[in-house]
């Protein structure tokens, strides 16, 4: 239990930073409106008292200007000061150190699809004891490179002539015509140079490389299906490039860029502005009951669709105590239990009788595997809260846990599971916007709700 105290409070601090780093931005912008405030108050010589009053107490309540201020103007994030460029280290590697400044970018909020930039924050305002959320944001996300993307990732399926075939002539393209730098993962490298076209791409092959990745690579292309984009996402531990993933798979539902058409999609995502959405990952920590040493906990496993928790090869019921922040939410008596993304609500959440969900909607799904009980419907909880799945010590066996289908862990009576919506989401490019790419996977992927319309002949009212 104190391991799992231990893992609870971890989890707690990861988001009380995450709360001081969002007031340190809010208290950045009051301050900046307060200031412009001030000087129109003092350029407003003419200004009666009461004007004077009626404009201080606008402060807090006027809406953000345009994003034409400053760097971000009060409402983007911008890249470059939340990232740093150096390789840490007194002597960075030389193929490393070739790849210039990383480019920035700022994301912006537009409204209902509208791409002029214009953000309204969330929240709920307390005025004239009305309560509103009259300013809600439709988080539409704009990503505007501020300099020139320089470097590019591309994650390729395995075993796949066409996909080799075309990664080798896109490589060739970014080179020849965008002179743009290339990583690829290291089996990749070796596999582009036996090919006779090959132009010299960048790999790393240590696990230190591998986790400043992000500080150097603008943008992540993935050529295959979704596995393929779960694969890239799951090489970031941390914060993920924005992903442009080119459909080579049979589904294809976070992979709306069709491979043909690759000069014209890369083109314009290079120049930009384009449509991203944000997919929250879910941030696992598996915590072992035989860890009695407080210091011994596993690295957290970071998941774009979602956890699996099964019966594994065992054949009896998985039993299992579920508690959401600190209420108990039920036992699951069951083949198991899915912990999903939004985006994972249309993978095996959705075989299992999930809702699909958008994936820019904040949330958790709680979804049974099989349970055996006639009234255990799926659940949607809110994204800040934390759940805990613990394997109870009178489980007849034990559960299995995998993670975006893979990694199977054994689950011992006694050990939990924690997971949480982790700070480190996946931008992946929208083709058009995060609705019409949603709405086109479920139609065209899914086939959502395809039947024969029914014809005018034949009784009517
Ligand atoms: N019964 C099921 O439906 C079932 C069983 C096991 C795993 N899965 C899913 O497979 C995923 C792993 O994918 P993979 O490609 O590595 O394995 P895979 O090759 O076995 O493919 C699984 C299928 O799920 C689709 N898929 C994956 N993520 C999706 C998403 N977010 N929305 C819609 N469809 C999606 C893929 O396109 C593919 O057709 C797991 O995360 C899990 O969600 C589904
Ligand atoms: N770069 C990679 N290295 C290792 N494994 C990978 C890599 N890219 C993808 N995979 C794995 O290969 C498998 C198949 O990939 P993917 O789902 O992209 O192709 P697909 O099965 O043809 O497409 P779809 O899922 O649409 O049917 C997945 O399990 C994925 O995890």
């Amino acid at each position: 239990m104190r391991t799992v105290a231990k893992a609870l409070r971890q989890v707690a601090e990861g988001k009380a930073a995450a709360q001081a780093e969002a007031a340190e931005w809010k208290r950045k912008y009051e301050l900046e409106t307060a200031q412009k405030q001030q000087t129109r108050i003092k350029d407003c010589g003419t200004c009666t008292d009461d004007n004077l009053g009626k404009m201080t107490s606008q402060l807090s309540l006027e809406a953000p200007a345009s994003d034409q201020t400053g760097c971000c103007g009060n409402h983007g994030i911008c890249s470059h000061e939340v990232l740093q460029d150096e390789v840490p280290g007194p002597n960075p590697r030389p193929s490393l150190s070739m790849v210039g400044r990383k480019a920035s970018f700022r994301l912006s909020w537009g409204c209902n699809g509208n791409k002029n930039g214009q953000h309204k924050h969330d929240f709920v305002s307390f005025e004239k004891g009305d309560i509103t959320t009259a300013e809600r944001s439709s988080k539409q996300i704009l990503l505007k490179w501020e300099s020139r993307p320089q470097t590019v990732l591309f994650i390729t399926k395995p075993n796949s002539n066409s996909v080799r075939v075309l990664c080798a002539e896109m490589v060739r393209w970014l080179k020849e015509h965008k002179n743009i730098n290339v990583f690829v993962e290291p089996w990749v490298s070796k596999e582009l140079l036996t090919d006779d076209s090959n132009h010299t791409v960048q790999t790393w092959d240590n696990d230190d490389d591998k986790k400043m990745l992000h500080k150097k690579v603008d943008l992540i292309v993935t050529l295959g299906g979704d596995g393929t984009v779960l694969w890239a996402a799951s090489l970031f531990k941390g914060p993920v490039p924005p992903v442009v993933a080119f459909a080579m798979g049979s589904l294809g539902f976070m992979t709306p860029f069709p491979s043909e058409q690759y000069r014209g999609c890369l083109d314009n995502v290079l120049k930009g502005p384009f449509s991203i959405t944000l997919r929250n990952r879910l941030q696992c920590h598996v915590i072992r009951d035989a860890a009695k040493d407080e210091i011994v906990t596993e690295e957290p496993i970071l998941v774009l669709n979602e956890v699996t928790i099964d019966r594994g090869i065992s054949s009896y019921l998985t039993y299992l105590e579920c508690y959401c922040d600190s209420s108990f939410v039920t036992c699951v008596q069951g083949d198991g239990l899915i912990i999903s993304t939004t985006s994972g609500s249309t993978a095996y959440s959705l075989a299992a009788g999930g809702s699909m969900v958008h994936p820019q909607v904040p949330g958790i799904l709680f979804t049974p595997i099989c349970p055996h009980s006639l009234s255990f419907r799926p659940l949607i909880l809110p994204e800040y809260v934390t759940l805990r799945i613990q394997v109870p010590y009178n489980s007849r066996g034990h559960a299995w846990a995998s993670f975006d289908g893979k990694d199977r862990k054994q689950l011992a009576p006694g050990d939990a599971l924690i997971c949480s919506i982790s700070p480190w989401p996946v931008p992946t490019a929208c083709l058009v916007d995060s609705t019409t790419d949603f709405l086109r996977s479920i139609h065209e992927g899914l086939h959502w709700n395809l039947r024969k319309t029914q014809t005018l002949d034949g009784p009517r009212d």
